[in-house]
């Protein structure tokens, strides 16, 4: 038997895959690995939240939080890379499933998410299902990114929903008909193949933004309960996002 998943073909649909009773045995040997991209500037709990009931629902081994270094189709991030990344690793200490994944820190030049999971899946040497965890304004921005029809081929995408983005009804053409055939309704579909699914996660609603957090600080307002207390000790002492740093 093979070592391998496969890759679902691009019209392929869960219940059309082949041998899928060999692959339910297999499971423990293939396990779910999230990847949670983003310009985290900073991390908040709109992300720690919706990731710890990703990483629930899906029952996934570890959840790679990825800092982009350079992010692509917004601006520069007022924090350093290094700031952010160090503000990431402090929200998630004690979390046994998280993992900080410094790879797009450490690259220079601009961050492609698609590099990244190339590099991932030749570093688990195929024996792992990446799902890539995205928010609704993110995704509906898909198409935009470097290559994005390879992004199918290298991983599941997991959806959570956001306040204020209608998913459904808003997609680009192009997107809503290379996912056409990808849409699962249930987080075990994920397991029976190694990519080219996508998922909403039903996960809590939280209205919180990087965006706010930001102009929050700068205007002196607090932002305690949007984020963890250890992380905004950072911001603090570092003088982070006040104009003064
Ligand atoms: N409150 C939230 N609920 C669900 N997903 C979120 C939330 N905030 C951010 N995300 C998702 O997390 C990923 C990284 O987001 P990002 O670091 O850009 O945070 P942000 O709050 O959207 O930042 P900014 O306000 O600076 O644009 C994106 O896929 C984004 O859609
Ligand atoms: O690879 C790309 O072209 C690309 C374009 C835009 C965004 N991304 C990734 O999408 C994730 C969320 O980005 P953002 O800007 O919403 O924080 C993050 O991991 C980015 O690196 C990736």
């Amino acid at each position: 038997m093979s070592d391998q998943l496969p890759d679902s073909g691009r019209q392929e649909t869960v219940s059309a895959l082949p041998h899928l009773g060999s692959f339910q045995s297999m499971r423990s040997e293939f396990p779910l690995i999230g990847i949670f991209g983003g310009t985290f500037d900073p991390i908040h709990y709109g992300h720690l939240r919706v990731a710890e009931e990703i990483a629930e629902t899906i029952s996934l081994r570890e959840l790679r939080f990825v800092p982009a270094g350079v992010p692509r189709l917004r601006c520069a991030p007022a924090a350093s890379l290094q700031h952010r990344a160090a503000i990431v690793r402090i929200a998630i200490r004690g979390n046994s499933r998280f993992v900080l994944d410094e790879r797009e820190v450490r690259r220079h030049g601009v961050s492609y998410s698609v590099e990244s999971l190339r590099e991932l899946r030749r570093e688990m040497r195929e024996r792992a299902i990446l799902c890539f965890v995205i928010g609704a304004d993110a995704f509906m921005k898909l198409a935009e990114w470097h290559s994005w029809r390879e992004l199918f081929g290298l991983c599941h995408f997991i959806i959570v929903a956001r306040p204020g983005y209608a998913l459904a009804s808003n997609l680009p053409q192009e997107l809503e008909e290379e996912c056409a055939q990808r849409w699962v309704s249930s987080a075990d579909s994920l397991k029976y193949t190694s990519s080219g699914l996508v998922f909403i996660a039903p996960t809590t609603l939280l209205d919180i933004s990087a965006t706010t957090i930001r102009a929050h600080i700068a205007a002196g307002k607090s932002v305690r309960y949007l984020m963890p207390d250890e992380a905004l000790d950072y911001i603090a002492a570092n003088h982070l996002y006040s104009g003064e740093g």
